[in-house]
């Protein structure tokens, strides 16, 4: 059963994936209602107004999933989440051209004074000649940040007669030439532009990426405008300029904080201002909720996401390719943790033979997470193995090899400590399922599921009869039993696998008897 807690006003609509889920439950409330209990939610589904702060995620330790249903996750800490290895999805493009629509909307408001003309009518005045506005047709229209939205609003205001201007470090020369617009740097779209707008996200280094400085570098009678987020473009420094005459006007649909109450710059009559209406439009609301409600749901059902802010996009096909060797590399990691009880300053894990072919890294931290879920006091996935194992000063080594040692595909894995070393090798067979073919340093051959006996032992005629008997004494079935060993009369190993855990008492009374070496449950 799955708890999914909707903080914010999303499409109801939009909502019918995760509705049709069975086992699922939907609550529509703030995240800071008393009557919502925080500890038991498994996702959580916003859009900009709550802020998803790492105090919010410490009260929710169940939380696996986050869904914005939008694009901009600022709201979101998402290095918190990702440390939690909570996974944060959005929907990247369904409030695109609602977006790029509001931004146009508001320019040629801006330009042609619509608003402002639009309240004096209401006042019952007719002042045509104080209304005189300025046409797009035949002006420079400066783009910041041509992404989706950007690209978008370009395409606009071609139609319209406009000459485009990019800075975008991110944008090829190909692209540019496509969309048929002019790349420039900063400093050469604020001397060109007549009328500038911002379409980056808000991050450390588009914050006052607008600021006195760029400001001062601009025509003067240039507009502004900002549909993107607040803080992009520093707004006492906008203020100033506005109110020394040097910027003509402002078209404001975000602010850096949001209601932004009194606030300096909606002082002007030449700034005009919308409530982040930028993706409010029927379409839009929709297309993001039914976006973000079919990745949770997807997540939810254990399938691979394709718009996460935290985690590598693989599709559908991949996926399937690579599901067996993921839960191979889950338990491999989960056996290893189970066998080593010392302190590992490495792990070193080898690809071999067509598991080269495979998205390795996605495989890799599947094997961590699954190397400290049953060692550590911490939700651990592949959104955070690599930082979890980072910060526990554990190395990871990624290898590939063509020796699969006979196998048509291996993955091995060497937990490395101070003076010991435990490799485990795992394939996977078609028509077969996952092996253990490798356990430090005797080759074997059982699957890596359920609850298992690892027992070292020294290769005498009888062990394995004692065994049996004390585990026949106690009741204890054993489903399946391999054995392997390196030479006669050597070390050797069991693996013995039941339908039940086995009990603390079993245990102690398998590790009394004589030529056992070492006993370890594994529990998978
Ligand atoms: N007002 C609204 O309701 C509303 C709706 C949707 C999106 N947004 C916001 O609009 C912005 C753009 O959204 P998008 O979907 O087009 O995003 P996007 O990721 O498609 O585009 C962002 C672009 O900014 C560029 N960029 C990044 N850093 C830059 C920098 N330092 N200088 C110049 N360019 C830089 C990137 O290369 C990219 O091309 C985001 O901030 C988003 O949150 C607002
Ligand atoms: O980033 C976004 O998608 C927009 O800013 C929309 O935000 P909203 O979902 O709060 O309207």
């Amino acid at each position: 059963m799955y708890t999914v807690l909707v903080s914010d006003a999303i499409n109801a609509e939009g909502l019918k994936p995760l509705l049709d889920m069975p086992n699922l439950e939907i609550i529509q409330k703030k995240s800071d209602d008393p009557s919502v209990r925080l500890e038991s939610i498994d996702a959580l589904l916003v859009r900009s107004a709550t802020k998803v702060t790492e105090q919010l995620l410490d009260q929710m330790p169940n939380l696996k999933i986050i869904g914005r249903a939008g694009v901009g996750v600022d709201n979101i800490d998402v290095p918190a989440a990702t440390k939690k290895g909570i996974v944060v999805v959005n929907a990247p493009d369904g409030n695109t051209i609602s977006t790029a629509e509001h931004t146009f909307a508001m320019m040629a408001s801006l330009m042609r004074r619509i608003p402002q003309a639009y309240v004096s009518v209401k006042n019952t005045e007719w002042k045509r000649s104080t209304f005189v506005g300025t046409e797009l047709h035949g002006k420079t229209l400066g783009i910041v940040g041509l992404g989706r939205i950007g690209a978008e609003l370009a395409k606009r205001a071609k139609a319209f007669g406009m000459t485009i201007t990019v800075f975008d470090p991110f944008l090829t020369k190909e692209r540019a030439a496509k969309l048929g617009v002019e790349s420039a740097s900063l400093e050469q779209l604020l001397q060109s532009s007549d009328i500038i707008t911002v379409h980056t996200p808000l991050t450390p280094e588009t914050k006052g990426l607008i600021n006195s400085k760029s400001l001062s570098l601009t025509k003067k009678g240039v507009y502004f405008l900002n549909c993107a987020r607040g803080g992009i473009i520093d707004e006492l420094a906008l203020a100033d300029y506005i109110g020394s005459g040097h910027v003509a006007g402002a078209a404001l649909d975000v602010f850096e904080l949001e209601p932004p109450g009194e606030h300096p710059l909606l002082k002007f009559d030449q700034v005009i201002a919308t409530p982040h209406l930028g993706a409010s439009t029927k379409e839009a609301q929709l297309n993001v909720a039914t976006q973000v409600a079919k990745e949770v749901r997807l997540f939810l059902e254990d399938m691979p996401v394709s718009n996460s802010i935290n985690l590598p996009a693989i599709s559908k096909d991949l996926y399937a390719k690579l599901q067996p060797f993921h839960q191979l590399a889950k338990q491999m990691g989960a056996i290893l943790s189970q066998c080593v009880k010392t302190g590992i300053h490495e792990l070193s894990i080898t690809y071999s033979g067509s598991a080269t072919d495979l998205e390795t890294p996605y495989l890799t931290k599947a094997l961590i997470s699954g190397f400290f879920k049953n060692r550590i006091d911490a939700y651990v996935n592949e959104v955070n193995a690599l930082l979890t194992a980072k910060e526990r000063g554990i190395t990871i080594g990624e290898k590939i090899s063509v020796d699969a040692f006979g196998y048509s595909n291996c993955i091995t894995v060497t937990a490395k400590g101070e003076d010991s070393a435990f490799t485990v090798r795992g394939t996977y067979i078609d028509h077969y399922g996952p092996r253990i073919v490798f356990l430090n340093g005797f080759n074997i051959d059982f699957l890596p599921d359920g609850n298992l006996l690892y027992i070292q032992h020294m290769d005498r005629p009888g062990v394995i009869g004692r065994v049996g008997k004390i585990l026949g004494d106690l009741s204890v079935n054993i489903a399946t039993m391999q054995v392997g060993r390196k030479e006669a009369g050597g070390e050797a190993i069991m693996v013995l696998s039941f339908d039940n855990p086995i009990e603390e008492q079993t245990l102690s009374a398998l590790s009394k008897l004589e030529d056992i070496v070492s006993i370890n449950s594994i529990l998978l």
